[in-house]
């Protein structure tokens, strides 16, 4: 694939410019662009500084454009791999260290170490990606190792000049969306119209400066365009696929635990109560307690089953019916503490031998809190049993559209933390609620809801265990992974079923019949019983039906 990217040589003496006129239309067209995958994070874009100067002064002088498009993307900043060997233009005004990508003649015609410079950009995409643009000045490359690039924006970009380089560089086009932003006086303007021509989908921003990068205007309606339409495509189907987010080994789940409640300070009441807080509110982000409102809470003896009690708790705050079911208690007085909490708020704990056989008539959510990440080989009973009930119920669900949903905690119980349900007996989730970050059997689930929850990892966290990770909405406690099931229309559909209407039957004053069927309606439990058809017959014979909904009666 061949790719450009840039080497911007800031020109700070001048005072920076901004965009005067840009297209939005061509902005719009960028924004929407990579539209088609599905990435849930923000786009991550590596930087790439101009020559002689270094990553921190890039970063310096790209932060200065407006917060609304910089909280929309994730940039990473490089500082180019040679020690700069001459004067940097950015001296006095700019603190060194300074670095070049590669040496050039004055011509430009002639580039030394340039492969060298290609192969330390790919290792660092390798070891640090995955990437999903570039920014930074266009003097145009052939990157290959590296996995496709979606966006790439280009300040004061420019073709190569050495026949060889362009050859190389542009042997195919740049296929991925580019955003071109074009200084009137920038002396590489007439290289950069050329790289455009060698651009399938360009987009460019014209500035009245010159070589620089422009300082963008919060009000400049292009620029809201532009940061909105980075937001839509953050929120509906943005970077890439669900491989792009980090799942955690077994040992890594138990090294981060160890490093939150160690050095970071947490303790264990705290990361459980935020979990249990993100799997209610997962719950509640698709089964409305309207329509789901009894939960069984299966409960674990370890922490995953001390979420589930937290969990429990929020729900019943949340205006579901909880009951748990917490066979193997811990004696601590942190679980101690949790259990007279369900307790004083009256929500019922039932044994192994209270449930029914089948627990498929008396609740409509079963919240699988048995075990995490610390599960090995197979389940003791009385989880054994309890997880068969799951499986058991799992396979009457395929006959029984209105059987209970099944949501687990962390991890489906019965699943290899690693490997995912490798016996065939593990429980089989409508919903995983991922804490933290997932751990790699969740690349085997394969069930319509998977959210993220636990939004407490600091960054040194997610730097250390190299983690990506989408965002959390607003002050949302939970994300969705992946895309939203599909809705099928088929399934919406209700069958009513009334007895036959006969004339005799019919009541001369139509009030009065219209009160008798809303009555029927209201006893029936429909969904809308103000709802109706209205329909009448006019003296041509004709008759004319409309929709409509009754608000005074
Ligand atoms: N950052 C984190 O690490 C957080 C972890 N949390 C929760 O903590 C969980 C991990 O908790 P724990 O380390 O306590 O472990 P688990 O809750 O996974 O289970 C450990 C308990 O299960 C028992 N057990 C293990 N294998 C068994 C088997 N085959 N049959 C019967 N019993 C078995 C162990 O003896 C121990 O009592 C996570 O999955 C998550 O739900 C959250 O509470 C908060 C944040
Ligand atoms: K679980």
């Amino acid at each position: 694939m061949a790719i450009n990217f840039c080497f911007p040589k800031p020109q700070v003496s001048q005072p920076f410019s901004y965009i005067n006129s840009p297209d939005r239309e061509e902005i719009h067209k960028f924004c929407n662009m990579g539209s088609e995958a599905e990435i849930l994070r923000k786009p991550r874009f590596l930087c790439l500084h101009g020559f002689r100067t270094s990553g921190e002064i890039l970063k310096t002088q790209v932060h200065k454009w407006p917060e609304s498009v910089l909280q929309k993307l994730d940039l990473v900043y490089l500082d180019a791999p040679f020690p700069s060997q001459g004067k940097s233009d950015v001296e006095g005004i700019f603190d060194p260290p300074y670095y070049e990508w590669f040496q050039f003649n004055k011509e430009f015609s002639e580039y030394t170490n340039f492969d060298e410079c290609l192969a330390y950009i790919e290792d660092f995409m390798i070891k640090n990606g995955p990437f999903d643009g570039l920014l930074g000045f266009s003097q145009g490359v052939a990157l290959t190792k590296v996995p496709k690039i979606k966006f790439l924006i280009i300040i004061g970009g420019a073709m190569f000049k050495s026949p060889s380089v362009a050859e190389k560089a542009y042997s195919s086009p740049v296929k991925c969306t580019s955003l071109h932003f074009l200084g009137k006086t920038d002396f590489l303007k007439e290289y950069g119209m050329e790289l455009l021509k060698k651009c399938v989908d360009p987009v460019v921003i014209h500035h009245p400066k010159g070589h620089t990068i422009p300082r963008l205007v919060r009000s400049s309606p292009s620029i809201r365009s532009f940061s909105s339409k980075l937001g839509e495509s953050n929120t509906t189907a943005r970077m890439q696929n669900p491989e792009s987010i980090s799942h955690l080994t077994q040992r890594e789940a138990a090294e981060v635990d160890e490093i939150l409640m160690g050095p970071l300070g947490f303790s264990v009441d705290q990361l459980m109560e935020l979990a249990g807080l993100s799997v209610a509110s997962s719950i509640a982000e698709v089964y409305k307690p309207g329509e789901y409102s009894r939960v069984l809470a299966i409960c674990g003896p370890g922490n995953n089953g001390g979420d589930g009690l937290v969990a429990a708790r929020h729900l019943h705050h949340f205006g579901y019916k909880p009951f748990v079911c917490y066979p193997k208690r811990t004696q601590k007085p942190l679980y101690n503490g949790l259990v007279t909490q369900l307790e004083s708020l009256s929500v019922p704990f039932l044994s192994v031998e209270d449930l029914p056989v089948d627990l498929s008539g008396d609740f409509d959510i079963l919240v699988d809190a048995m075990f995490g990440f610390s599960f090995h080989g197979s389940p003791r009973p009385p989880f054994d049993d309890l997880i068969q009930k799951l499986v058991q119920l799992r396979n009457f669900a395929q006959n029984h559209p209105k059987s209970p949903v099944i949501v687990s905690v962390d991890i489906p119980s019965g699943w290899h933390v690693e490997e995912g349900d490798v016996s065939g007996e593990g429980v089989k989730p409508d919903m995983l609620v991922s804490l933290t970050a997932p751990k790699l059997c969740a690349k085997k689930f394969t069930g319509p809801h998977h959210f993220l929850g636990g939004r407490f990892v600091p960054p040194s966290i997610m730097d250390k265990f190299k983690l990506h990770l989408p965002p959390y909405p607003g002050t949302s406690m939970c994300v969705r992974i992946g895309k939203p099931p599909q809705i099928d229309i088929s399934a919406l559909r209700q069958n009513y079923i009334s007895p036959e209407l006969l004339e005799e039957q019919v009541v001369a004053d139509p009030i009065e019949q219209f009160r008798k069927w809303f009555d029927d309606a209201l006893a029936a439990g429909l969904r809308e019983p103000n709802a109706m058809a209205l329909s009448t017959v006019g003296k041509d014979g004709k008759p004319y039906v409309g929709s409509l909904f009754a608000i005074h009666c």
